[in-house]
């Protein structure tokens, strides 16, 4: 069984590392959308993957070091992608939620990264 929870934080980045012609050089921000999706059995007493409440739990303080942030100030996050913010957040909570199978960071409704951890 699958099971996904999204969550939104806002911020601003910029992208050191793809020229100054490029207009993602310069400051911006983005409304972004992450998608935590968890695969596993389904428990017969509690009828869940994992409680939502823990997904939460386990996303919650990185959300607050993203939310309203500057990303690229964020140890970890200096080169700000979609690609390595998913990768950021998989590997922080992971630890947390072993039934952990992806992570996927959405810069606008159109462009994302999907991490499965490989
Ligand atoms: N593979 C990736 N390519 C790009 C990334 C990325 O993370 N991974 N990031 C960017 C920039 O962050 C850029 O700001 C993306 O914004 P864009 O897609 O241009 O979306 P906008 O809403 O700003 O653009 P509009 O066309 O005005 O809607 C670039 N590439
Ligand atoms: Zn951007």
């Amino acid at each position: 069984m699958k099971i996904t929870q999204a969550f939104h934080f806002e911020a601003a980045h910029r992208l050191p590392h793809v020229g100054e012609k490029h207009r993602c050089y310069r400051l911006h921000g983005h409304s972004y959308r992450v998608e935590v999706n968890l695969e596993g059995a389904v428990d017969q007493r509690s009828g869940f993957v994992v409680d939502f409440f823990d997904i939460e739990a386990a996303f919650g303080p990185l959300l607050e070091r993203l939310d309203h942030h500057y990303l690229n100030e964020i140890e970890g996050l200096e080169n700000p992608t979609a690609e390595l913010i998913a990768v950021w957040i998989f590997d922080r909570i992971k630890p947390k939620l072993p039934q952990l199978a992806g992570v996927k960071v959405f810069e606008t409704p159109d462009c994302w990264a999907d991490y499965d951890g490989a």
